[in-house]
């Protein structure tokens, strides 16, 4: 029986291994982690990560041929093929702060796997890593090897949250990238016939390493620019008055273009696009590539910008003052269907707000108020280690109160803010809101999801990221 272990039980480690384990019965896969409360909550019913279909698969194998397990080194030591899906974070400290990733977590692996192997082993990163990152695992673990034959596989994972289940079930495509050698290509085959339990033969490409590797930096790159340029778009929708829905559904119908991926919002989040573009740019800059660095940072710049455009409307269309008024926000998670909150817009906007000295009432069904204070007072980039690492916050913030209902949250309220697309937000009694808040009630939807023009008959001042502005708001410059 293949054995395969991977290293980090988090939102990559868990669900993938768990689809290969449902997917491929005869294969036992083992899941470990440093963290116990992470283990012990795939052990039991409350999964630690929130992934629509992720409970049924873990279910359907978790005790059969899927087990998560704290046991780091016995597990290694017996597998045949050790997945490696620890945290890549942005370096906070040192050379390249800011930008380069930082490899602690994955060295630390590395030297682990060198230490208990007494067997060879084919080695899979599937964290995310810059380009050359697997010749300096393989120079780790074959300095430190007995004897011992170790090869590195590439294969980055495409999936995203809140869908990841059924992106691993059905993907668009598996990347798995090795060494052009004897040996190198035998290891890709290998991992291509776990993958081919389930996935078509064309659509899993194989290449050299550093094509995989670059690969998923660059996929991240184009899809968060996308964004980006209809983000752009949207300051400028506004401006003109021209709205970003029917700009995007224009341009997308241009099969050369396409539909996917061209929605504006207050800014993207996530763990992964800031972190990646980040690590691309520090990459061009080490290979004395200054102006591809300026291009991708570009995109970042204006997603920054995107962020603290909307602050700015908020307040300019207050009166230029948020001074303790009541703020509700709808929504914390940095997208629908998924309780992350790692990155998301809602930090800095959430931030920009208490700057401005707004009290804020926060609901999102998915995410606590535990971390929702955590994530307000953490350092950028700190979030971006494992848990038992970051630091605890220093101060609860006072003005922040975190509630379980849309309508608690927005009593009383002067306005409210959507950061958030959860569809729940599309179906509230917006009447009933309107009858409970301050007036004039105020909506800043950076999402989209509700219907401005009705909201604008209750009696509500609607502003929607990209759409023609109201009246009231088009007096009220929003520029910093
Ligand atoms: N979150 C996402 O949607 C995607 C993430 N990625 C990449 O996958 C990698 C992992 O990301 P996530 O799963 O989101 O991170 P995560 O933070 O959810 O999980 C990483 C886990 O690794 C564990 N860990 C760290 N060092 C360890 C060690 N030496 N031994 C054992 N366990 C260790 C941590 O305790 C943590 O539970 C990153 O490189 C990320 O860029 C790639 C595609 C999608
Ligand atoms: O490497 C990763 O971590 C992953 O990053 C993204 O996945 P994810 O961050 O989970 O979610 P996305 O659906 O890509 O959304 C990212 C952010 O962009 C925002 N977004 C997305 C689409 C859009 O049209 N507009 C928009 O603002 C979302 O709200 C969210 O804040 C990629 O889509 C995955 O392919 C990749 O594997």
């Amino acid at each position: 029986m293949v054995k395969i272990c991977c290293i980090g039980a988090g939102y990559v480690g868990g669900p993938t291994m768990a689809v290969i384990a449902l997917k491929c019965p005869k294969i036992e896969v083992a899941v470990v982690d440093i963290s116990v409360p992470r283990i012990n909550a795939w052990n039991s019913d409350q999964l630690p990560i929130y992934e629509p279909g992720l409970d049924e698969v873990v279910k359907q194998c978790r005790g059969k041929n899927l087990f998560f397990s704290t046991d780091v080194e016995k597990h290694v030591c017996e597998a045949d093929i050790v997945f490696v899906s620890v945290n890549t974070p942005t370096k906070t400290q040192g050379l390249g702060a800011g930008k380069a990733a930082d490899l602690t977590y994955w060295e630390s692996a590395a030297r682990m796997i060198a230490d208990v192997s007494k067997s060879d082993k084919i080695v899979v990163e599937k964290s995310t890593v810059p380009v050359k990152t697997a010749e300096a695992i393989e120079k780790i673990l074959t300095h430190n090897s007995k004897g011992i034959n170790f090869q590195i596989l590439s294969n980055p994972e495409f999936l995203a949250e809140g869908t990841a289940i059924s992106d691993l079930f059905n993907p668009d495509r598996v990347l798995i990238g090795g060494r052009e050698t004897p040996q190198g290509h035998k290891a890709v085959e290998a991992l291509k016939a776990v993958y081919a339990h389930w996935v078509p033969e064309d659509r899993i490409l194989t290449t050299n390493l550093w094509s995989a590797e670059l690969s998923k930096l660059a996929a991240n790159a184009f899809l968060a620019q996308r964004i980006s340029s209809v983000n752009a778009m949207s300051a400028l929708c506004e401006a003109t008055g021209a709205d970003v829905t029917q700009v995007s559904y224009a341009v997308g119908k241009d099969s050369r273009i396409g539909p996917k991926f061209l929605n504006a919002s207050v800014g993207f989040g996530g763990s992964c696009f800031q972190k990646d573009i980040l690590n691309l740019v520090y990459i061009c800059e080490c290979n004395g590539l200054p102006e591809v660095a300026e291009y991708w940072k570009q995109v970042i710049k204006i997603n920054d910008y995107q962020k603290s455009r909307f602050v700015n409307r908020v307040v300019a269309s207050m009166f230029n003052t948020v001074a303790n008024k009541k703020v509700a926000i709808l929504g914390f998670a940095f997208k629908k269907d998924t309780g992350d909150t790692r990155e998301t817009p809602a930090i800095d906007v959430c931030q920009g707000l208490l700057g401005d000295k707004a009290r804020l009432s926060i609901y999102d069904p998915q995410v606590t108020d535990d971390q929702i204070q955590r994530d307000l007072t953490m350092k950028k980039f700190d979030w971006d280690h494992p848990l038992h690492l970051q630091p605890m916050s220093p101060t609860t913030v006072k003005k922040v109160q975190s509630v379980w209902d849309a309508y608690e949250a927005t009593k009383d309220a002067h306005a409210v803010c959507i950061l958030t697309e959860w569809d729940e937000f599309r179906k509230l009694d917006f009447q009933k809101i309107y009858n409970n808040m301050q007036k004039p009630a105020f909506i800043f939807d950076g999402r989209n999801v509700v219907d401005a023009n009705k909201l604008r008959e209750i009696g509500f001042i609607v502003y929607s990221i990209g759409k023609p502005l109201d009246p009231w708001l088009k007096d009220m410059p929003a520029v910093a």
